[in-house]
């Protein structure tokens, strides 16, 4: 199933339940929620109340991003706010099963993120755990780079695990997706799409998000 996950990181905040509105309208699947310390990656987002506030305006499932160190201690917190996906980096959990574990313990959807660098072997301990995998074409921290060609054999790579131990995982990609990335992922093996700038630095949002799936096959 294809999914178009807009990131509101790109969005303007101070009309932010608009935006995610707005988007709704123009077809997204999920709403991608970008969750920042300032200390596993370079920069400071938002929090449980941000998530909250998002819940509020949109029926939406929120697909929750936690770009953070030791993330078992605010997995309740995101819960409670209203996440329907949870995802944590194999990087920044000391007990990667059991915090999974965890996320499902809360009636929360889990998945697990790869930093580019980052192989991966180091999921296949966790696989049964697990709803989605996302897959980072850009190092984390910011909206607006350029997407990394070499992480395309990895989409390839965890599409082959998924299958090959027959079970039903999505394989996310987030960063520099856009009309000119997102076949090569499709193709690689990737069917949720978050992206940024690519719909929010564009005034038509409906069009943007149109047009990214456009170059999607089977793209309902
Ligand atoms: O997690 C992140 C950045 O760390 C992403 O979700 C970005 O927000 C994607 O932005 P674009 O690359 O699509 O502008």
């Amino acid at each position: 199933m294809i999914k178009i996950a807009p990131s509101i990181l790109a969005a303007d905040f101070s009309k932010l339940a608009e935006e995610v509105k707005d988007v709704e309208k123009g077809g997204a699947d999920y709403i991608h929620i970008d969750v920042m310390d300032g200390h596993f990656v370079p920069n400071i987002s938002m929090g449980p109340v941000v998530v909250e506030a998002v819940r509020k305006a949109t029926n939406l499932p929120l697909d929750v991003h936690l770009m953070i160190e030791n993330p078992d201690r605010y997995i309740k917190a995101f819960a409670e706010a209203g996440a329907d996906i949870i995802t944590v980096h194999v990087e920044a959990t000391r007990h990667l099963h059991r915090t999974l574990q965890e996320i499902r313990k809360n009636g929360v959807k889990s998945g697990v993120v790869l930093n580019p660098a980052t192989p991966a072997s180091t999921i296949a301990h966790v696989l049964e755990e697990i709803d989605m995998v996302l897959l980072m074409t850009v190092n984390p921290g910011f909206g607006g780079q350029a997407f990394i060609d070499a992480v395309l054999p990895k989409i390839s790579e965890v599409r082959r695990m998924i299958e090959k131990r027959e079970l039903c995982i999505d394989i996310e990609v987030d960063g520099g997706i856009h009309e000119g990335t997102i076949i090569a992922c499709q193709k690689a093996g990737a069917n949720v799409f978050v992206a940024g700038s690519a719909i929010f630095n564009r005034k038509d949002r409906h069009a943007a998000i149109r047009d990214i799936r456009s170059k999607l096959v089977n793209n309902e």
